[in-house]
């Protein structure tokens, strides 16, 4: 398998009694999109400081493309753009003059701000908009300037902080696809904070759950639905045409399929919690039993409700 582009390992962070982030330890693999998840206070923007080398862990190491964030956060901050959840820009200057403002402070040459900002500018969206002020920038398009900003320096990594907070349907879904593109396209690895589940969902590799401090699990959404329904993580409702009596001679039989871990039945509907996706042989099955079938619905878990899940489990 090949190194992690990012390694944390049993990285903690203590303030006074209060372990902020406890025991973590998490890879991550260049050009995966990875969502770290978690209510307020879990402890995200403790690890990603840790990650830039902007607070020192009581214990643990974070090694990010290839370097110990503690001792060598300047190498790192090289390789690692970090957009955080509130954004400041110079209002009474245009976007491209913004940028070009960043860029020197990350010390490209004057040669390379001229044409990496109109290409920047390009590869978010923005071309139209460069030479207007950011005082007339909406929510989204200031986003995406910041997304800009954290680009100028071709980093390696991106650490994205709630980047979808307070803008519209539409400009999350083409933000969201945005950073999907950048990753496909440039191998970019993507380190998004959020408390969106559904964004999540729509856009990330993998997500980290955290709670209180602790990574409570990770993987990508099959694995986690898996892990926490039991394995049941699909559900098929099949409607028939008739009311189904009680007792059912075909529940016997149903309840000897490996795949099926539970079976409900409520007048014409029966459910079922599955294992794997076996629509098609139930349809067959009552098919060949010549019961009508009048409907069949679908349904996987989404992040929803895992979280949901995890939470009804702690508490
Ligand atoms: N400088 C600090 N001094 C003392 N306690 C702190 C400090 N920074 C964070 N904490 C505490 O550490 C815990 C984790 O905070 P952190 O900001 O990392 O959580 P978070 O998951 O990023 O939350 P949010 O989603 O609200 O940003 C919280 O209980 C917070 O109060």
């Amino acid at each position: 398998m090949k190194d992690p582009i990012i390694q944390l390992k049993s990285l903690t962070k203590c303030y006074g009694t209060q372990r902020a982030v406890d025991d973590l330890s998490l890879d991550i693999y260049k050009g995966e999109i990875f969502g770290l998840l978690g209510p307020n206070g879990a402890g995200k923007t403790t690890t990603i400081l840790m990650m830039l080398g902007l607070t020192d862990p009581t214990s643990g190491s974070a090694f990010v493309c290839g370097y110990n964030a503690t001792n060598n956060p300047i190498a790192v901050k090289r390789k690692v753009g970090y957009m955080p959840d509130s954004l400041g820009f110079y209002d009474n200057m245009t976007a491209l003059e913004n940028l070009k403002y960043i860029a020197r402070l990350n010390g490209l040459t004057e040669k390379e701000i001229k044409v990496r900002t109109v290409e920047t500018m390009e590869t978010v969206g923005l071309s139209a908009a460069l030479n207007k002020k950011t005082a007339t920038f909406s929510r989204g398009m200031k986003q995406r300037l910041g997304l800009a900003d954290v680009l100028i320096k071709q980093p390696d990594v991106i650490i994205l902080d709630e980047p979808t907070l307070g803008i519209d349907p539409s400009g999350v879904r083409e933000f969201l696809a945005l950073i999907k593109r950048l990753s496909k396209e440039q191998g970019l690895t993507v380190l998004l904070s959020s408390h969106h589940l559904h964004h999540v969902q729509q856009v990330c590799d993998r997500v980290g759950i955290f709670v209180k401090g602790k990574l409570l699990a990770q993987g990508n959404i099959d694995t986690l639905s898996g892990n926490v329904f039991n394995n049941a993580g699909h559900v098929v409702s099949i409607r028939l045409a008739n009311v189904i009596p009680q007792p059912w001679a075909l529940e016997q039989e149903l309840e000897q399929w490996e795949t099926i871990k539970q079976i409900r039945i409520n007048e014409k509907t029966i459910e079922f919690e599955c294992t794997q996706d076996i629509t098609p042989a139930l349809v067959r099955f009552f098919v060949e039993k010549g019961c009508d079938i009048t409907g069949v619905h679908q349904k996987d878990y989404g992040l929803d409700d895992i979280y949901q899940k995890y939470f009804e489990d702690i508490n």
